[in-house]
């Protein structure tokens, strides 16, 4: 894998708020994220994993610090930055194809030329048969692989993904996640996950950035080894049961 990198973060810091209410979400988080590989962000509940992926995306400015983005700086969110939250926004008024068009059309771009690669993309996940459906037709599940098609329909370059299956059972958390490392490698973008779940990050991962507790900083990289495409047995070995045990103990020292 190349080892250039896609992002940088220069010891970003955020604060929110001021005076009395003043709180350090991140405190000089130094990271590269490398072209094509998949990075999680693991840490408790409340580090600023969220903080730090929305600077990434464009979406927060740091309070100190720089970031870069395929090597200018990044000031406002991209188009070639796609990001997806546990929350699927999906208009209930738009038909599964149409609303994985969305994008297109909120950039003025001609709809009908992306029909074929929407389409591709809903069979590749498994729900061309509902493009025709409403939101409420579909199931969590259905409506995270519509947005998840969504996302990559313009060939993002990174992929920013906030715990995007956070809110489904455990079976199809899973089966979305597969779906996930399955389409990453087709669309050769780079994905930066974050999650509090030790498991989650070791599987999907090529590196596992470990966080510390609010304020949020790096305590160390974890490097995954494993080959790709990874099935759901890799977690019963032992080198695997080893990486986990390893994250858990960065996490604990932090
Ligand atoms: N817009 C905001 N204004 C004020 N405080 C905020 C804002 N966004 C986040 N915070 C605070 O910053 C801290 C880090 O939040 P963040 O959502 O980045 O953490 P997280 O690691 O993603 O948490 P979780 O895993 O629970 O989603 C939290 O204490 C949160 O309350």
């Amino acid at each position: 894998m190349e080892r250039t990198s896609l992002v940088t973060t220069s010891y970003i810091s955020k604060v929110f708020g001021t005076g009395d209410t003043e709180m350090v979400a991140l405190s000089g988080l130094d990271l590269d994220v490398h072209h094509g590989e998949f990075l999680s962000l693991l840490g408790p509940s409340g580090c600023g994993k969220s903080t730090a992926l929305n600077i990434m995306g464009g979406l927060l400015t740091p309070s100190a610090g720089e970031i870069s983005f395929d090597g200018r700086p990044l000031t406002e969110p991209s188009r070639d930055i796609g990001m997806m939250f546990q929350q699927a926004v999906m208009f209930p008024w738009r038909t599964t194809l149409q609303n994985v068009l969305l994008p297109v059309e909120v950039f003025g771009e001609n709809k009908k030329e992306y029909i074929p690669k929407a389409r591709e993309l809903l069979g590749m996940v498994g729900i061309d048969e509902f493009e025709n459906s409403y939101p409420w037709q579909l199931s969590g599940g259905m409506q995270q692989r519509a947005a998840l098609c969504r996302v990559l329909l313009s060939d993002p370059k990174l992929l920013l993904l906030d715990e995007p299956f956070g809110a489904l059972d455990e079976f199809t958390r899973e089966s979305m996640n597969q779906e996930l490392l399955r389409l990453q490698a087709y669309s050769g973008s780079t994905a930066v996950l974050v999650t509090h779940n030790i498991n989650e990050a070791v599987f999907m991962s090529d590196r596992v950035a470990v966080m510390s507790a609010r304020p949020g900083r790096l305590v160390g990289i974890l490097d995954v080894p494993f080959d790709r495409p990874r099935t759901p047995d890799l977690q019963t070995t032992p080198e695997f049961v080893q990486l986990v045990a390893e994250a858990r103990r960065m996490l604990e020292l932090a």
